[in-house]
């Protein structure tokens, strides 16, 4: 199969739908070899666009697609020799798992008793090895999507598509494909690039987050790039829960760096000039305390409004003075559960909080 992976560029890549306007506009991305690269971003931001546009069944208004280098906006969907993997099972009904794993082959014109050592190499790369002989409706929805990849990876492409793999699955099916279509692509050293809206599933495979937003890139990263320090609003209120204070940046009496905002004056990390920005905490990085502290800035009194349970971790949902509602997680052991009503007192590292200026 594949033994090193393609490089993938998008120069200015734009398209426009004659009935819905603009779907992507002047998209620009570099995806390196063997990189594992997640669009993500809403409904409707032109994450399947984009990806159409390098499969080949969608030509850009503008821009070119550049695979190692050389220029494919001209070049048909099946001389491109991408491996493609969708969201609804599209093996062939008529055909079993093997014929279809064989298909690509068959079309490339590998002879029988290669394609056979290759079907069933593959079959094992998968964890499929024994269900050759089965029809597609006799595998369940999660050993369909195995065998589509199967198909996908057989013919050893250097770049992988899929547009939303495991959507279709239950949570418990999706986790584990998720972990072996990680597997795999590491495996292979192929590129993969990966759409989907879902932000947990984008954190966990990728080694870059590519986010849209009404078919714009906003913003290029790593997965704790983009978690920790987003670019802009959107994407930190897209990615993961977040707790948002608009404010003013200034300076105190002390010379330190403050957010003033409607809960209070807080301290925080020198770097952004004054004027108007906004505060991300993210769940984890706020401390609750069922009492002041005395001498601990910043600190915000709140009332524990909700909580849940998930063993080592407790969601709280706590309403501030001014009626905000705040996300709090914690690790904490189970004697010290805050209970509905509770008075608690809200502290956290300034240097944790990510301040998004001029917004
Ligand atoms: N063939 C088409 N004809 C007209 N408009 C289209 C076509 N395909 C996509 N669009 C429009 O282009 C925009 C981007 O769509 P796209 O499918 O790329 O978004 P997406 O981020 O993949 O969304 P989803 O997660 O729902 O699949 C949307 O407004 C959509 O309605």
């Amino acid at each position: 199969m594949t033994s090193s992976g393609a490089q993938v560029e998008l120069v200015s890549i734009s398209k426009s739908f004659k009935s819905s306007g603009t779907a992507v506009a002047s998209v620009d991305l570099n995806i390196g070899a063997g990189e594992f690269v997640t669009l993500l971003g809403p409904s409707g931001s032109g994450k399947t666009t984009t990806l159409n546009m390098i499969a080949g069944f969608i030509d850009p208004d503008e821009g070119s697609v550049r695979l190692d280098g050389v220029d494919v906006v001209s070049t048909p969907v099946h001389k491109r020799d991408i491996g493609m993997v969708f969201q609804q099972f599209s093996l062939f009904p008529h055909m079993t798992v093997g014929e279809n794993i064989a298909f690509p082959l068959k079309e490339r014109g590998m002879k029988r008793a290669q394609v056979a050592e290759a079907v069933e190499s593959v079959l094992e790369k998968v964890n499929l090895a024994g269900y050759a002989n089965r029809k597609p409706q006799e595998l369940s929805g999660g050993q369909q999507q195995r065998a589509a990849i199967a198909r996908a990876i057989v013919f050893g492409p250097r770049l992988l598509l899929m547009d939303e793999p495991l959507s279709a699955l239950d949570k418990k099916l999706r986790e584990h494909l998720q972990l072996e279509i990680k597997r795999i692509q590491r495996d292979l050293g192929v590129t993969c690039v990966f759409v989907t809206h879902d932000q947990e599933e984008a954190l966990l495979l990728s080694d870059r987050i590519v986010v849209f937003n009404e078919g714009e890139v906003v913003q290029v990263g790593t997965p704790a790039e983009v978690y920790a320090h987003p670019s802009e609003r959107f994407v930190a209120e897209f990615l993961g829960d977040s707790n948002l204070f608009d404010g003013t940046l200034g300076t105190d009496d002390d010379g330190a760096r403050t957010l003033g905002c409607d809960e209070g004056v807080f301290p925080v990390a020198t770097g952004h000039a004054d004027g108007a920005a906004c505060l991300l905490l993210r769940p984890e990085v706020i401390e609750l305390s069922p009492s002041r502290t005395a001498g601990v800035r910043p600190q915000i009194r709140c009332v524990v409004e909700d909580s849940d349970y998930f063993g080592p971790v407790t969601k709280y949902w706590v309403r501030s003075e001014t009626g905000r509602m705040l996300h709090v997680r914690q690790t904490q052991d189970p004697e010290s559960f805050l209970p509905v009503g509770a008075e608690v007192f809200l502290s956290w590292d300034p240097a944790r909080g990510h301040i998004l200026a001029g917004q």
